[in-house]
């Protein structure tokens, strides 16, 4: 067996970048910016309002001053004259300011009278005028990679281009084994149970921004298993689930072997997780998860979604952990890598994670109530209450 380290490094040999395209701005979002993008000018392009008022020289924003007004400035239309001394223009928010001014005061604070204001007596000392660039300047960089948020891309659409290069989404078949499983709806026997995991992990594999292909459930045979195999043809990362442990039913290795399965690992030390194997399959890289349901999602976790993030060109890596404090005591752990579905909350100055009593890797129920996994080396010592520990996120914690 091999660590979890040694075997998330040889997945990240595996996954290599599947590749770019263009794509208008309207539809990047949440995808990876492949290729820096450069803003084609400055913004804002001139000095403008941040508020509606009247545009004035500073010199003479004293209260009580009267001052006539010249003309009028909305958004969208620069008025061309100078303010020269005694005068304001009258100006709306996102106008080019005129040059002669280098103030605008609200129009709260002015009492108009045909063409003539008189300055309140309680002006404010901002100038209320964004300068030229004050945002970006033309040739600022948003560098790759990056996945783009939604502010991104309205930093995109202000810098004025119109299109990225980003990464491809990568393809995912994923691939359920087992005589016992049914699809949800369907009625299963009495001794059968309802595929699940494949479920979990597409919302998984989607939510990283891949696309994923749920290929009907092989049986445990060597035909039906290299049948739904070569239904994947054209994916980039091939998923299966299960039949990869040591029982006479387990034929995943095998199966995939016969087709040509350059294998780079089988079995880590970690729990729950054990059998899992990944490898070469074609153009295709082949991850076998186990069947267990917790176990095939906390794989998905460590080493399906950095195996994603590599695959769409981002940094490569293991999953990001925090510190936290241990809210109860633990006993020694064993030789495996342990993830334990947790209960993470809100601390004085960690927050405090607890681990559920029950850990066996077939709970739905315990894993969909936990928020983090709490992560302990191989043969960690036995921990106290209120010591520090390391966890991964399993929800956005600070959305
Ligand atoms: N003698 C040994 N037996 C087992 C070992 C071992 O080392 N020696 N390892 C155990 C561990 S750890 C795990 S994890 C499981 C993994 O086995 P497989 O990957 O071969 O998975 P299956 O046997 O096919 O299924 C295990 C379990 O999960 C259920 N399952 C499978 N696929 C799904 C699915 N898509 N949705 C929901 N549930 C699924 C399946 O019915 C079984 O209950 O092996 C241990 N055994
Ligand atoms: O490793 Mo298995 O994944 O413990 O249940």
């Amino acid at each position: 067996m091999i660590s979890v380290e040694e075997a998330l490094a040889a997945c990240l040999v595996l996954a290599r970048p599947v590749g770019t395209e263009r794509l208008r701005l309207a539809e990047a979002g949440g995808r990876v910016l492949a290729e820096s993008v450069i803003a084609r000018r400055d913004q804002p392009p001139f000095a403008a309002s941040a508020m509606d008022g009247y545009a004035l020289r500073a010199a003479d924003r004293v209260a009580g001053a009267v001052l006539r007004v010249v003309g009028e400035a909305p958004a969208g239309r620069a008025w061309d004259g100078v303010v020269g001394a005694r005068e304001a223009l009258r100006i709306f928010t996102g106008a080019p300011v005129p040059r002669g001014a280098d103030c605008v005061v609200i129009q709260e604070d002015v009492t108009r009278d045909g063409d003539r204001i008189v300055l309140g007596d309680r002006l404010e000392a901002a100038s209320n005028i964004r300068p030229e660039g004050a945002d970006f300047r033309a040739g600022a960089r948003i560098e790759a990679p990056r996945r783009l948020s939604p502010a991104d891309l309205a930093l995109c659409a202000s810098m004025n281009v119109p299109e990225l290069v980003v990464s491809r989404r990568p393809e995912v078949a994923l691939i359920a084994t087992g005589d016992e499983l049914v699809s949800p709806g369907e009625v299963p026997r009495d001794d059968q149970i309802v595929a699940s995991n494949s479920y979990g992990l597409k919302a998984m594999v989607e939510a990283e921004g891949a696309r994923a292909r749920l290929l009907p459930i092989a049986r445990d045979d060597r035909e039906s298993l290299a049948q739904v195999l070569r239904l994947a043809a054209g994916a980039d990362l091939v998923v299966t689930i299960g039949g990869a442990s040591v029982g006479d039913h387990d034929l995943v290795g095998e199966v995939a072997a016969a087709m040509g399965l350059e294998r780079a690992f089988y079995k880590v030390a970690m729990r729950p997780g054990k059998p899992l194997m990944a490898g070469r399959l074609g153009g295709a890289v082949l991850l076998g998860l186990p069947g267990n349901p917790v176990s095939a999602m906390v794989c998905g976790h460590i080493f399906l979604v950095p195996m994603l993030r590599a695959m769409m060109g981002l940094p490569a890596g293991a999953r990001r952990r925090f510190p936290a404090r241990l809210g109860c005591d633990l006993p020694a752990n064993g030789p495996r890598e342990h993830y334990l579905r947790s209960d993470l909350m809100p601390g004085n100055d960690f927050p405090e994670i607890t681990p559920y009593p029950s850990q066996d890797s077939s709970l739905l129920t315990v894993l969909s109530d936990a928020n983090a996994l709490l992560v302990r080396a191989p043969e960690d010592p036995p921990r106290r209450a209120g010591e520090i520990v390391d966890y991964l996120p399993l929800v956005p914690l600070f959305a």
